[in-house]
């Protein structure tokens, strides 16, 4: 068995291709709003929230059965309709650079989802590799209890405070101990990061 390779995508101004309009087409459409991709849904019928989203402007909607050229420009496409001939053609009609997932055919697929928690600036994704969506559901929401809701303001401490450092602190050793020191679990629960920060700026240098 081959390793997967993970990495995270920006989409800002990709056309992102969804085939169907069911619910499985529904969370993709979910997953990638926000993204800045521009995404096209190819569905005869589309679920109430793809249609919404299509009449708020968030995303195209194109009423109709899928065909070779809905996949024109795209980088990323979804095959997601129930008839698992039209999924394998849209596969087979893709070019070989676009990338493309087979809702019911992990093998043929060149990409999979994974399940995943967003804290803010903390991406936190797992994968079974299509071994097992169910247990990839279960680990992300374990992982949404150990990483709660406090890590995205500490990330944004975290952020601010390293781009200070690499600016301002020049001895090595120093820059290495401050780094450190703020991944901790007393930075994760302080009151007042800033105020923390200052004080073992202080101490240390
Ligand atoms: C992680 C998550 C992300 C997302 O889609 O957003 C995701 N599936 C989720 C849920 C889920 N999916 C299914 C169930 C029902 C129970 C079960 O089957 O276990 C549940 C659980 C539920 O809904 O409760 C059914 C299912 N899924 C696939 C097949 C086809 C097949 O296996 O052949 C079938 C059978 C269809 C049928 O019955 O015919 C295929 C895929 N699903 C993937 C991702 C990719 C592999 C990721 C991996 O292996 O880690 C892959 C390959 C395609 C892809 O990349 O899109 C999301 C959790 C989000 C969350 O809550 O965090
Ligand atoms: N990847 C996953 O996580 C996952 C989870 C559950 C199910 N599945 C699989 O995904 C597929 C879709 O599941 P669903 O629950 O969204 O189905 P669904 O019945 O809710 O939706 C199917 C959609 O496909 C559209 N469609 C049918 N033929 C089409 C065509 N020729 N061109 C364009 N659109 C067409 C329909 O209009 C409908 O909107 C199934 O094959 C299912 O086995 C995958």
């Amino acid at each position: 068995m081959r390793t997967n390779y993970p990495i995270m995508l920006q989409l800002d101004g990709k056309k992102v291709v969804v085939i169907g309009g069911g619910k499985v087409a529904e969370r993709k459409v979910r997953g990638l709003l926000g993204t800045g991709a521009q995404v096209v849904v190819i569905s005869p019928e589309a679920t109430g929230e793809i249609h919404t989203l299509f009449l708020d402007g968030k995303i195209v909607w194109e009423k109709k059965f899928f065909s070779e050229e809905d996949l024109r420009g795209a980088a990323l496409i979804f095959a997601a309709t129930d008839d698992k001939d039209i999924n394998q053609s849209v596969k087979s009609l893709a070019e070989k650079q676009q990338l493309v997932t087979v809702a019911d055919d992990p093998d043929i697929s060149d990409f999979h989802l994974p399940a995943h928690v967003q804290r803010g600036r903390l991406s936190i994704a797992v994968s079974t590799g299509g071994a097992s969506p169910t247990l990839a559901k279960k680990l992300r929401a374990e992982l949404e209890q150990l990483f709660d809701e406090r890590y995205e303001e500490y990330l944004e401490f975290l952020f601010t405070a390293r781009q200070w450092i690499l600016k301002e602190v020049k001895d090595p050793a120093l820059k290495r101990k401050l780094l450190t020191a703020m991944v901790s679990v007393d930075f994760l629960n302080s009151q007042n990061r800033a105020e923390d920060f200052q004080r073992l700026y202080e101490e240390l240098k």
